[in-house]
């Protein structure tokens, strides 16, 4: 059974189709990359899994549960991590992670948060106001809230935006031991291509709210005959498709 599935899925915003008819299905352990320019529908898809938009059109099934009427089973399972989130600026880190730990009736809270603490390398700031952070610090502790209970499902916006390219390898690290060990099926917005061919199963590349290519790294980077996923992007993000590629 698939963890996710989604079908015929839209979201109007006025006149604007943010999401246009996609269905995509993630497995269990599977990790989908989701694709696409600014303003393709990445983040409006990411809200509607989490109940946050309510879809125009279209169903949402996740762990079993149907979204549109029992979404709150599924969300206990569930996290995210956006950096369009602020967390509360004048509760400490810690209180921060106490707090979503306590909504998400983590059992031993104080363990949790000290082993995420340690696995996200947080030690040195986890008693300051969230306020004063660094945007690198800010996503590494909105890292830690959304694997507070050990999700079986996790959305990923942006995930390693603002990190050091040293940072952003241990996170990626992180995420790929965390899969590892706990099976859990993950969703992948992302700019950064590298990070994509390295995490990332299948990917879905999203342009104008539309699915309009899709596979794994590997098999995208063989059907455009390019060497990296920069430039499969790019050929999709220009209109440059299959379609205009073998007109040419
Ligand atoms: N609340 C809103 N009201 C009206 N239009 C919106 C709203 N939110 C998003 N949109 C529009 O929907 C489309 C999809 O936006 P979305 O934020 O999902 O894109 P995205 O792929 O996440 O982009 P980015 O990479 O820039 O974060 C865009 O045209 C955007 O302007």
């Amino acid at each position: 059974m698939n963890t996710v599935s989604v079908q015929a899925l839209c979201k109007r915003y006025g006149t604007t189709l943010a999401v246009d008819n996609i269905s995509f299905a993630i497995k269990p352990g599977q990790t989908v990359g989701l694709l696409g320019g600014n303003g393709a529908g990445k983040t409006t898809t990411i809200s509607m899994l989490l109940g946050i938009l309510a879809p125009s059109a279209g169903s949402i099934e996740i762990l079993g549960h149907d979204m549109a009427r029992d979404r709150f089973a599924a969300l206990a399972r569930m996290n995210f991590s956006s950096p369009y989130i602020a967390l509360p600026g004048r509760l400490s880190v810690r209180e921060n992670l106490t707090v979503y730990a306590h909504l998400y009736n983590v059992r031993d809270s104080r363990g949790r948060i000290a082993e995420l603490a340690t696995e996200l390398d947080l030690h040195d700031f986890i008693d300051r106001p969230a306020a004063n952070l660094s945007a690198g610090q800010k996503t590494r502790v909105a890292l830690a809230k959304s694997l507070i209970n050990r999700p079986e499902v996790l959305l990923l916006d942006e995930p390693t935006a603002s990190l050091d390219p040293d940072t952003g390898d241990l996170v990626r690290s992180w995420l790929e031991r965390y899969r590892a060990t706990s099976g859990c099926s993950m969703l992948i917005a992302s700019h950064n291509m590298a990070e994509v061919e390295r995490l990332c199963d299948h990917v879905l590349m999203m342009r104008q709210g539309r699915i309009v290519d899709e596979g794994s790294p590997d098999a995208l980077l063989s059907r455009y005959g390019r060497e990296s996923m920069e430039d499969v992007f790019l050929d999709i993000a220009r209109g440059r498709g299959l379609a205009a590629r073998e007109d040419a």
